[in-house]
């Protein structure tokens, strides 16, 4: 007897279907059952509304977890950053595979990079993380940029650059990847200049709490250090009590002697979304062998950028 196919719950955009995709290929090989995908329609993907108003990217998840739930799916694959940070007892992330490049991009006409921009250059993005960092990056090197709030799929956001409505537009680097358009890219923002939303570039797998057959089938496809740097991520983020359209940035990286690995450092950031203060820091402790430790390196940070004023900058809703 042959058993069922595997139902992957999927939004219908070129990304969802890429990374979704990639991961129905990895799970097959894996299990040696077919995956099935299964288009699931999210109210982000049908509203005109900015996101921060519909309450950020979380919209696109909760559809999805909604199918997982009522069984009409066995596992889903959401991007992390768009995960909420709380995870409901009834869902399990059974895998975070290794981590795409972190990094955000900038695709502006002219091939131009960032520091080559013109005054007054208009520059799209909807996120006010990179709103603040690209901001006070422009104000620390004389420059003057105006960041204007836009939305969309990948090819609307880099439309707006093609059609010369925009002078650049600002992407993660990872979505681009996945649709294979990484050949727009212009300018690849260094982390110091742009640190990325927590979680940025890993990908989540999510299955039922009580599927505990399949978590363990998914869990071939974790990698610990990508897993242990997202959940230091995303508790700085939580200890910071700030939402998914806060202007937080944070990564975690291993720092290596050699070949031999030492530790994990974790940086983070929080400003205004005009860039005129930001509070950004960084910490480095053992690399987390457990969640727990995980979490305690972002809570660590949290507390040191709370206590040099980053609750302050975080009351900002506005895009
Ligand atoms: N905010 C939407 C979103 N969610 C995940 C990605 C792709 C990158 C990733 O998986 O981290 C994007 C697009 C973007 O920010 O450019």
């Amino acid at each position: 007897m042959t058993e069922r196919a595997l139902r992957l719950g999927t939004r219908r955009s070129k990304l969802a279907m890429a990374q979704s995709g990639q991961v129905a290929e990895a799970v097959q090989q894996l299990t040696g059952r077919t995956v099935e995908l299964v288009e699931i329609t999210t109210y982000g993907d049908t509203s005109r509304e900015h996101l921060a108003q519909i309450g950020g990217t979380g919209v696109f998840v909760a559809a999805l977890r909604e199918a997982l739930a009522r069984d009409e799916v066995d596992f889903a694959v959401h991007s992390l950053k768009d995960l909420p940070t709380a995870q409901p007892d009834e869902l399990t992330l059974a895998a975070v595979p290794v981590r795409e490049d972190p990094r955000d991009i900038m695709v502006a006409r002219d091939g131009m990079t960032f520091p080559e921009l013109p005054n007054g250059a208009r520059v799209g993005t909807g996120s006010p993380r990179r709103m603040a960092q690209l901001n006070a990056y422009a104000r620390s090197h004389g420059m003057t940029i105006e960041t204007v709030p836009i939305r969309g799929n990948i090819d609307t956001r880099i439309g707006y650059v093609h059609k010369g409505e925009l002078d650049a537009v600002v992407l993660a680097a990872a979505g681009l990847s996945r649709v294979g358009k990484l050949d727009e890219v212009t300018d690849f923002l260094s982390v110091d200049t742009v640190l990325p939303a927590p979680g940025q570039g890993a990908l989540a797998i999510e299955c039922a709490a009580h599927n505990a057959s399949l978590a363990a089938a998914l869990a071939e496809l974790d990698d610990p250090y990508t897993r242990a740097a997202v959940t230091a991520e995303r508790s700085l983020l939580a200890a910071l009590e700030a939402g998914c359209s806060a202007p937080v940035g944070a990564l975690a990286d291993l720092l290596a002697d050699g070949q031999i690995v030492k530790e994990m450092r974790l940086r983070g950031v929080v400003g205004t979304t005009d860039g005129s203060t930001l509070v950004q820091l960084s910490t480095t402790g053992p690399v987390p062998e457990t969640e727990t430790q995980a979490m305690a390196l972002g809570r660590e940070l949290a507390a040191e950028m709370l206590a040099k004023g980053a609750a302050g900058l975080m009351g900002e809703r506005a895009l």
